[in-house]
C-alpha cells in the first residue's frame, strides 16, 4: 500500500469524526467498555497508544466493537507497526517519519499518519507521499498559527494535529482550512478509565464530536 493510498485511507477515517482520542489504556479488561462509551459518544476513530504492556491486548479486544475503527499510536518502528497490525489495529499513527517506518507500513499495507512538526518535515512526508500528517506537538510547536502558516506554501497537506489539544481550544484548530480533525487524550484519561466512568466518557466524547471541521 503506497504512502498516498495510506494517505486515502487516513483521510477517509479523518472524515469519520472532528476528533480521535488519543488512548493510554493500563487495563485491557476495560478496553471494550471504553470503546463502546466511545463510539456511542460519538467518535468512532480510536488511537491506543503503544505506550502500556496492556496496549496491544486492548486493541485486539476493541476492534470488535461495533462502529469502532480502531489505531495504535506511538508507532516508532516496523515491528511496532507489525505488531500493530497482528493486533487488529487499522492504521498507525507516529509522532514523526522515518524512512523505515515509512517502508514498513508499505510493505505491510497499514496506513500510516505520520507526525510532522515544521516546513522541512512537511516537505520530507509530502516527498514520500504522505498528505495526511499528524501535526505533533500541536501546542509547543506553534499552535494554530503555526499550522495557518504552514499553509500557506504547503497546501498539499492535511493535519490532524495532536498534542496539548482540549475542548476548549480545539475549535481554533478546526477552523483552519488544512484541519481534517483533531487528536487528544482529554477525552478519556485513565483515571476515568480506572474509575469506570464511562458515562462521563460518553458525554466528553459527545460534546467532541459537537465540533465541527471546516472542511
Ligand atoms: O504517543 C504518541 O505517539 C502520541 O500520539 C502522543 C499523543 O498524541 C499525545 O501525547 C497526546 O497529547 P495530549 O492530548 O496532550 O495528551
Amino acid at each position: 500500500m503506497t504512502p498516498t493510498d495510506q494517505s486515502r485511507a487516513t483521510r477517509a477515517l479523518a472524515a469519520l469524526a472532528p476528533v480521535i482520542p488519543v488512548l493510554v489504556i493500563d487495563d485491557a479488561a476495560r478496553a471494550v467498555d471504553l470503546a463502546s462509551a466511545l463510539v456511542a459518544g460519538g467518535l468512532p476513530v480510536l488511537e491506543v497508544t503503544l505506550r502500556t504492556p496492556a496496549a496491544l491486548a486492548a486493541i485486539r479486544a476493541m476492534a470488535d466493537v461495533p462502529g469502532a475503527e480502531v489505531g495504535a499510536g506511538t508507532v516508532l518502528t516496523r515491528d511496532d507497526a507489525a505488531r500493530a497490525l497482528d493486533a487488529g489495529a487499522r492504521f498507525a499513527v507516529s509522532p514523526g517519519l522515518t524512512e523505515a517506518l515509512a517502508r514498513g507500513c508499505t510493505e505491510l499495507g497499514l496506513p500510516l499518519l505520520p507526525g510532522a512538526a515544521t516546513a522541512s518535515e512537511v516537505m520530507a512526508a509530502l516527498d514520500l507521499g504522505y498528505d495526511m500528517l499528524k501535526f505533533f506537538p500541536a501546542e509547543p510547536a506553534g499552535g494554530p498559527a503555526a499550522l495557518a502558516g504552514l499553509g500557506g506554501p504547503l497546501p498539499a497537506a492535511r493535519f490532524c494535529p495532536t498534542g496539548g489539544i482540549t475542548l476548549a481550544n480545539a475549535p481554533r484548530y478546526l477552523a483552519l482550512a488544512n484541519v481534517a480533525c483533531v487528536g487528544g487524550s482529554w477525552i478519556a484519561p485513565v483515571a476515568d478509565q480506572a474509575a469506570g466512568n464511562w458515562a462521563e466518557i460518553e458525554a466528553r466524547a459527545r460534546a467532541a464530536a459537537a465540533l465541527v471541521a471546516q472542511s
